[in-house]
């Protein structure tokens, strides 16, 4: 299975569907990193609060694929904001992944409330300056967030990472996103296997493709031209969720699933978001 990339702003590219790593502890994502791979994903998302670096690492570098064929992101946690703090969270996760360098390094949360996220991603500007961190960007920044970051500093984030699924749509930000030209990431693009996936719609579209509601959720965001990076750490739906590239929902399709949209989160709200700084 191939996934098709999409050019990011800064001229790199990045694989339109990859891996998560969320809950998944440090050996468990050794193993469910190495069956991803073996699968056919190359981009791997994982993140400093997740404590699987280390795990995620062993997997990579014991996987034989060419380091310049996978795209590895991590991102900087809620207590190492301030430029100082940012760059040794960015070395740590580093050694942690026994990597050289990064894809793409992230601001995990901008928790607006410390009025410290410009002075993090100007430190995210050295470290890309240094090729440590091959691309930047952020995570659960919000219009407002994301406009200070784009008035008050020169690199334009590469993505912003946000949750994002048929029951959180999220057309406002998507529409910054486009007018700015960065890419939107969906987290939690399965709803974290919750309440969505069990909703007749999509099992309903899923069975005139032959396809899970899952692949129904997945297919609906990429064609939207979202990167998503769904998670699992069960064989069978590692592979049923990179199986997304061999069908097309029709306009109706998405027409349905774009009436889903109930603004419902299954994580935090970016704006109050204050944990672990
Ligand atoms: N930047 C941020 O703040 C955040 C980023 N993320 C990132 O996004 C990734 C994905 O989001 P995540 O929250 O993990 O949730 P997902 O929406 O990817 O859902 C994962 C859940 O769905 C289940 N699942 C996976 N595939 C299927 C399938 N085909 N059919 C039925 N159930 C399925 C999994 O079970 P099982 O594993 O048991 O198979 C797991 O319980 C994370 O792993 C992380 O990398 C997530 C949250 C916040
Ligand atoms: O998974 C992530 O990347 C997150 O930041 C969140 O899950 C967050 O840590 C959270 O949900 C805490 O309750």
């Amino acid at each position: 299975m191939t996934v098709p990339n999409v050019d990011l702003i800064d001229g790199r590219a990045m694989p339109q569907l990859g891996f998560g790593v969320f809950q998944v502890p440090d050996d468990g994502a050794e193993q469910a990193v190495t069956a991803a791979l073996e699968n056919g994903y190359r981009s791997i998302d994982t993140a400093a609060v997740y404590q699987n670096e280390r795990g995620t690492g062993r997997a990579l570098r014991a996987s034989g694929v060419p380091r310049e064929e996978l795209f590895v992101t991590t991102k900087l946690w809620n207590g190492d904001h301030g430029r100082d703090k940012a760059l040794r969270a960015f070395d740590t996760s580093l050694e942690r992944l026994g990597l050289d360098y990064v894809d793409l390094y992230l601001i995990h949360w901008p928790m607006p409330q410390h009025g410290t996220y410009l002075e993090t991603w100007r430190a995210l500007e050295e470290l890309r300056r240094d090729g440590r961190a091959r691309s930047i960007g952020v995570s659960n920044f919000t219009v407002e967030t994301l406009r200070h970051v784009l008035d008050e500093t020169d690199v334009v984030p590469v993505l912003n990472q946000i949750e994002l699924h048929p029951y959180l749509q999220q057309a406002g930000l998507r529409a910054f996103h486009a007018d700015h030209g960065i890419r939107t990431e969906a987290w939690s693009p399965l709803g974290q296997g919750q309440g969505l996936l069990d909703d007749p719609a999509l099992a309903e579209i899923g069975r005139a493709h032959g396809r899970s509601p899952a692949q129904v959720a997945l297919r609906w965001s990429l064609q939207l031209g979202n990167v998503v990076i769904p998670k699992s750490v069960t064989p069978s739906r590692i592979a049923e969720n990179i199986d997304v590239f061999g069908f097309e929902l029709t306009a109706d399709d998405m027409k349905r699933i774009g009436e889903l949209d109930k603004g419902t989160r299954v994580g935090p709200d970016p704006a109050t978001f204050d944990a672990g700084a």
